[in-house]
């Protein structure tokens, strides 16, 4: 028989700020359960993310050992680092620049080359630099996820369910309606992960993640409902209004 999925771990705050704050505390007390060694990040962009890299550069400085922190993305947009659609100049601007972060740890996509190029290269990184699974998947420490109104997740889109089960690392993913390229971590790489946190806030999303968190038949044809990793760690940080219609 097969083992049942355990249900996600739910943690709805007032708002934004109070969604990042969680996760600002979350990441300090995973650091203090994990007392030695390095921690792999997966981060994500979008607007809760947004805040939180503010909130850590401001508040977190001190309380946080940022030489254990070694910096991924599970996606980024194929442009320059100085384009404001960068995830990775994001934090780059907001976190990076503030804090004590070592520069060799951070690990972009290196999104200066042609896209598959880049997808197999970023690849690659990942593989050398991090631990594996018995099945030779990487295991990031924290992958943290943000969840788009269209239900993609990563830059994993709805019309591209398939790089759920890809089996490469890292793939090239096309935004639906923009057709802007972008390198995304891929379905099994997500779900390999130790730890995998949503990060999800605002009005806009209250249908798709009632869809997703209620288990719905239509909650399926959304990527985001397909991360599930096998460690049984997933968490959804939301604020009220993301929660507002989870059973
Ligand atoms: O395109 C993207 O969007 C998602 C969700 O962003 P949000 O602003 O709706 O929270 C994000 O997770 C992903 O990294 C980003 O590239």
């Amino acid at each position: 028989m097969d083992k049942p999925t355990p249900r996600p771990h739910l943690h709805v705050y007032d708002d934004g700020p109070a969604v990042a704050r969680a996760f600002a505390d979350h990441l300090v007390e995973k650091l203090r359960q994990q007392p030695e060694g390095p921690l792999f990040w997966a981060l994500s962009g979008g607007s809760t993310p947004k805040l939180l890299f503010k909130l850590l550069a401001e508040e977190y400085g001190e309380k946080i050992d940022w030489s254990r922190l070694h910096f991924f993305w599970g996606d980024d947009r194929m442009v320059p680092y100085n384009d404001p659609e960068s995830n990775y100049g994001e934090v780059k601007s907001l976190l990076f620049d503030h804090v004590a972060v070592v520069e060799d740890q951070i690990h972009p996509v290196p999104t200066d080359l042609p896209a598959e190029e880049a997808a197999e290269a970023y690849a690659a990184t990942i593989t050398e630099l991090l631990p594996q699974n018995s099945d030779g998947l990487p295991i990031f420490d924290i992958n943290m996820l943000g969840m788009g109104g269209d239900g993609h997740t990563a830059s994993i889109f709805p019309d591209s369910m398939e790089l759920l089960t890809d089996d490469r690392v890292c793939a090239v993913a096309k935004h639906p309606e923009s057709g802007q390229l972008r390198v995304t971590l891929t379905g099994p790489v997500i779900n390999a992960s130790d730890e995998v946190v949503f990060l999800v806030t605002g009005g806009s999303k209250t249908e798709r993640v009632a869809q997703i968190l209620n288990d719905t038949p239509e909650g399926e044809q959304f990527p985001a409902a397909h991360i599930r990793p096998t460690s049984g760690n997933l968490h959804w940080f939301m604020d009220r209004d993301a929660a507002k219609e989870v059973k």
